[in-house]
């Protein structure tokens, strides 16, 4: 079962899993597992209280504790990831971690019902699926492809500060260097990309950078863009390839759904949403993903600070008892 809901539209839709068209699929980090639901997108309206039946009790209970790295052991491993982006003169790396929550029981339908409301920009979902449970918002999109004008549109968005501070040249530096690799393989597409101004994206108690792109294409190129694109330097890092390597070595666990993408057809268009902000539910816990771009200027405090506040912005939607 699944609910979810659009960027700024009022109506929370599931699927009806009456055909074998993929509606909405969760790609994973890697590209290498899916979670699909089949069948036809529709308008939950007011029948959203049959959701209530999503159980968490018959979830598997979270076992990986070592997956979980405190502050200390975070801010050693992000000063090692500080030296291998000297040594390999890299512009950035993403290293993400994982917050354990504990809980008695978890109101998953009003979770989802907060998070929609407090990130009205994003995508918001909950899903449960073979014993495997994930809630989520958030904005930014890998892609978006109107049927009708073949028009696709993509935005780059990367660094984040505490609302009331002002951007200095890391976070500036950092976003520019996912902008660049996206105009570079947008325009292998099109020779008319038109690129926005960078402004400030507000997501919860946090802001980013964004800039946005739009062009026209073939309808024979949307997979390829994405396949191109994924993972942007926004969740992987520059060059991509030595990235996902050390992501891997320096994570010391798999990052699943987290950081992949999500996709969703509609009669007008086709979405993916970049899968961040969100949460793996077990019987009695939450495992929330958080990261965040490590440059050569990063200071490892601040990088800390950055992933309790995308921690923040998902945890305390959650209604727990
Ligand atoms: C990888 C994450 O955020 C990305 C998106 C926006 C800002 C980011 C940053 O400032 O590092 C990250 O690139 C995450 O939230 O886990």
């Amino acid at each position: 079962m699944i609910l979810f809901s659009l960027p700024f539209q009022d109506l929370i839709y599931t699927v009806a899993e009456n055909s074998e068209n993929s509606a909405v699929s969760f790609i994973d980090f890697n590209g290498q597992n899916q979670v699909n639901f089949y069948g036809q997108i529709k308008n939950t309206e007011s029948k959203l209280d049959v959701f209530n039946n999503f159980s968490v009790k018959d979830l598997p209970e979270f076992k990986n504790e070592d997956s979980i790295i405190n502050e200390s052991e975070y801010l050693a491993k992000v000063t090692d990831v500080i030296d291998f982006i000297h040594e390999n003169e890299l512009k950035k790396l993403v290293f993400s971690r994982r917050k354990l929550i504990n809980f008695k029981e978890i109101k998953l339908v009003e979770s989802f019902k907060n998070l929609r409301q407090n990130f009205p920009n994003a995508l918001s979902y909950l899903f449960i699926k073979d014993e495997t449970c994930w809630i989520g918002a958030f904005s930014e999109i890998l892609g978006k492809y109107n049927k009708k004008t073949g028009i696709f549109e993509t935005m780059s968005v990367a660094g984040t500060l505490p609302l009331s501070e002002t951007w200095t040249n890391k976070e500036i530096e950092e976003q520019k260097t996912v902008t660049n690799y996206i105009s570079d393989i947008l325009k292998k597409y099109s020779e008319n990309v038109h690129q926005s101004e960078t402004k400030d994206h507000i997501s919860g108690n946090i802001k980013h950078l964004k800039t946005e792109f739009s062009l026209k294409i073939k309808p024979e190129n949307i997979e390829n863009i994405i396949a191109e694109l994924h993972p942007t330097p926004a969740v992987c890092g520059i060059p991509k390839e030595i990235c996902k390597t050390a992501i891997q070595n320096f994570e010391n666990s798999n990052r699943e759904l987290y950081a992949g993408y999500i996709k969703i057809e509609t009669d007008e268009f086709l979405y993916y949403f970049v899968n961040l902000r969100c949460a793996k539910i077990y019987k009695e816990s939450a495992i929330l993903f958080v990261g965040g771009g490590i440059t050569k200027d990063s200071n490892p405090q601040k990088e800390w600070r950055e992933t309790e506040l995308k921690a923040e912005a998902i945890a305390k939607n959650l209604v727990l008892l």
